[in-house]
């Protein structure tokens, strides 16, 4: 549990804390951990937000609209496929880094240990906490009837609460590398070494490594920093480094990243590109970096119709592939934590080459019907889950999302092609996760409704933060010679062939390699310079 105690902001604080609190200093709880998930208003300044009742009861509460588990047969017919294709330019990396920033910026408060299908449960059919689904008979995988789903739990205590709900989110909203420091004041203080303690990291195997791959490049640097700098005390190690490796994360997500999610258009709009060179005093406290609940409920979620039906090893000939089933391996470390970690690199060869699949409305067998089906079986459907959690928070449907980024509504399901009406009763029914997937982006990116949520927010995670990377503010800010070394050194591919013991590696590692993108050695590739960061006057040491 998160508490959240009133604050009193440190005014010229060298390093943003630790929860993203105090980061707005007129308002010390924006973007902070366990604080309120935030709603867009449309051009009226009426928020986007739809639930039964105007209040508390989910979209569509009992039963007026189709159950999640069926629109998700129905999304996801092979017949209506081609199914599973692989995308022509995105690695398997990109799908990871998309799964590691999901757990940098949001995860919603929700419950466990309630069974919403057992009678004897306290809170059977209350439906301020339970929303169960009703699988149809002739399910192919599910037996009919009831099936857990545990609602998100409304904030509470929150200044800026309307008067329906809104959800928790447990995360810094902030870009800043919490999947990696955490989002709990007093564990990474303590600690002082980097701690991947995000709960969920064991999620799937390409999560956990990805969480290992920040552990490895935050501790190799750190023995860089203190050998050029003998007199700095292991904090202020840490608290450097810890600015560092930020601004590498938020370099790599707006210049390589997110390029690859929304379509060009929208990185201009929106403003997402980084200046070239030197300083971008793009900050503006009237800007709420808080996490939007429309965005984390689908369109960030995209990034589930990219996992591949595998999470294997890919040997050092680049040939020889070990195949593991994703469903196998869900929910536990095992893959790149057996023998000592010798199969990290092979995994990581695997994810670096491997095309992720294309971003349509399919999800593969193993998260659609497999979830989870080790640890709880029989398992879920992630498709349902996503479908039901929008309702759940009260996110209005697709087309209301279309008219807000000033798109037209689609006016009759002929215009959802060969899905037709069994998506819901009305067009206007239709869920934003589903029909937000339908639409095709330019080069395989997300189409124009998912583009404009997400340009929306990240946006705000930009401006709206005070201790962006590119800020001048004396507080704290770089020098410009270590800015510009961190934005012509900050690629992924650097970290990764370092911290993964590869000798080659392409040089967008977001990108499947080809002619335009060629395997370079790793040497080839320039690493962070830390000599900018050398102090002059700290020969000795350890003192301070
Ligand atoms: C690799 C396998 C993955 C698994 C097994 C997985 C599983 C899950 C599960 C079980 C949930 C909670 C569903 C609910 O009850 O609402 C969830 C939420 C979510 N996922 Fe994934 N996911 C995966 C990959 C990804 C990727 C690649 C992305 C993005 C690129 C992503 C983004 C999200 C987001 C934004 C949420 C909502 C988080 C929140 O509000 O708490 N996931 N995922
Ligand atoms: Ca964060």
């Amino acid at each position: 549990m998160i508490i959240i105690t009133v604050i009193d902001c440190p005014k010229n604080a060298r390093y943003r804390s630790v929860d993203g609190s105090c980061n707005n200093l007129r308002h010390p709880t924006w973007g902070q951990a366990g604080t309120a998930q935030r709603r867009l208003k449309d051009i009226n300044g009426r928020p986007m937000v739809s639930y039964e009742d105007g209040k508390s009861l989910p979209r569509g509460f009992p039963n007026r609209l189709p159950d999640p588990r069926l629109v998700s047969n129905v999304a996801s017919d092979p017949a209506l496929g081609p199914f599973n294709q692989f995308d022509k330019i995105r690695t398997g990396q990109h799908m990871a880094f998309g799964q590691l920033l999901a757990h940098d910026f949001i995860e919603t408060d929700i419950p466990s240990g309630i069974d919403c299908c057992n009678r004897s449960d306290p809170n059977f059919g209350n439906p301020d906490v339970c929303f169960p689904l009703d699988v149809s008979y002739g399910d192919e995988r599910f037996p009919p009837g009831c099936k857990n789903f545990i609602r998100a739990k409304p904030a509470k205590e929150d200044q800026y609460l309307p008067s329906y709900w809104e959800q928790i989110n447990l995360l810094s909203s902030y870009v800043d590398a919490s999947f990696l420091y955490g989002n709990q004041h007093n564990l990474t203080l303590e600690l002082r070494v980097p701690n991947s303690c995000d709960k969920r990291n064991h999620e799937s195997p390409n999560l956990g490594l990805n969480h290992l791959l920040f552990v490895r490049e935050h501790n190799r640097l750190s023995t860089q920093l203190h050998e050029l700098n003998p007199c700095w005390s292991n904090e202020r190690v840490f608290k450097k480094l810890r600015r560092i490796i930020i601004a590498q994360v938020q370099h790599i997500t707006y210049n390589n990243f997110l390029p690859l999610v929304v379509d060009q258009d929208t990185m201009r709009q929106y403003n997402l590109y980084s200046k070239p060179n030197g300083f971008d005093n793009c900050y503006d406290d009237s800007v709420d970096a808080s996490c939007l609940n429309s965005f984390g409920i689908a369109p960030w979620r995209y990034g589930h119709s990219q996992v591949m039906a595998e999470q294997s090893e890919l040997k050092d000939d680049y040939k020889t592939i070990f195949e593991h089933k994703i469903e196998d391996n869900l929910l536990s470390p095992y893959l790149w934590q057996y023998g000592y970690g010798k199969h990290v690199t092979s995994l990581s060869r695997w994810l670096e080459t491997e095309p992720a699949l294309k971003i349509d409305n399919f999800l593969v067998e193993g998260l659609r019907d497999k979830l989870f089906f080790i640890t709880s079986p029989p398992g879920s459907d992630l498709f349902a889950l996503n479908i039901q959690r929008g309702r759940d928070q009260g996110v209005p449907a697709y087309n209301e999302w279309r008219k807000f980024c000033g798109l037209q509504k689609l006016r009759s399901f002929d215009d959802f092609g060969k899905f037709g009406s069994n998506l819901a009763l009305s067009v206007d029914d239709v869920d934003l996760f589903i029909g937000g997937l339908l639409e095709e982006g330019e080069n395989g990116s997300v189409g124009p409704t998912f583009s404009c949520i997400m340009g929306i927010q990240f946006q705000r995670f930009k401006v709206g933060d005070r201790y962006w990377y590119e800020s001048s503010d004396p507080d704290f800010a770089f020098t410009k010679d270590q800015l510009n070394s961190l934005k012509s050194t900050s690629l992924l591919s650097k970290i990764y062939c370092t911290n993964f013991g590869l000798n080659e590696i392409q040089y967008d590692i977001f990108m499947i390699p080809s002619l335009k993108n060629q395997f370079l050695t790793a040497r080839a590739i320039s690493d962070i310079n830390l000599y900018e960061w050398k102090d002059k006057t700290c020969v000795y040491g350890p003192h301070n």
